[in-house]
């Protein structure tokens, strides 16, 4: 995401789930960038609370994210948090949502990436058509588990290396990538690596 240091960290506060719910939150909002635990204040660049949608955070994350990667930038999101914190329901949504077959509310950050850039690159070449624009976009899936690189689009291919050149950056050696045109392709590919 664009800013003046190149990461930005983004705080989400899951609702309680059953067996949660009784006694007080410890966990509180107190303004769009801060949240307290006890008598502790914590800052960051963002916080939704609990009553934040599937939208709302990929309006606050993946929008900026789609504009700066067709401006050339390379750009990444990381989910982060102990088990059962949201991480798959913030970057997937329920796995209900994903089996539809047209967009749903629930879906989460991947999918709304996914449908906003393929909307963007066709907005862009027909709006540049004399230009012939080709953008090609393909997705690898991979698991780091114990230390080991396994390639979830080919789970026979295990212990993967990592490698650096000097063009590319550091990759994944061997790791699989399929080129995806539409969110058909996309949804299909997280069907099977589930
Ligand atoms: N913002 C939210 N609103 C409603 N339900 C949520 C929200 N975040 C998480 N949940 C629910 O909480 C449960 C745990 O979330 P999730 O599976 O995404 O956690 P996780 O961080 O991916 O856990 P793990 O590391 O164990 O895989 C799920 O039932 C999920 O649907």
């Amino acid at each position: 995401m664009s800013s003046d240091s190149g990461v930005q960290v983004l705080v989400r506060v899951r609702p309680p789930s059953k067996g949660e719910e009784e006694g007080d939150p410890i966990v509180e909002k107190i303004s769009s960038n801060s949240i307290s635990i006890l008598d502790h204040t914590f800052t960051f660049d963002s916080v939704a609370d609990t009553t934040s949608t599937q939208d709302d955070i990929f309006r606050l994350v993946g929008l900026p994210l789609v504009e700066n990667c067709l401006a050339g930038f390379n750009s990444s999101i990381f989910a982060y948090g102990q088990t059962g914190s949201g991480k798959t329901y913030t970057m997937w949504g329920p796995p209900s949502a994903l089996s539809e077959d047209s967009s749903s509310s629930e879906w989460g950050l991947t999918p709304r990436v996914f449908e906003r850039l393929f909307s963007r690159i066709n907005e862009e070449q027909a709006k540049h058509s004399d230009k012939q624009l080709n953008y090609q976009c393909h997705c690898s899936f991979l698991e780091i588990y114990n230390e080991q690189i396994t390639d979830l689009l080919d789970p026979t291919q295990k212990n993967l290396q990592i490698r650096e050149d000097v063009k590319a950056g550091i990759y994944v050696d061997c790791l699989t990538e399929e080129y995806v045109y539409t969110m058909k392709d996309v949804i299909r590919l997280v069907i099977k690596v589930h």
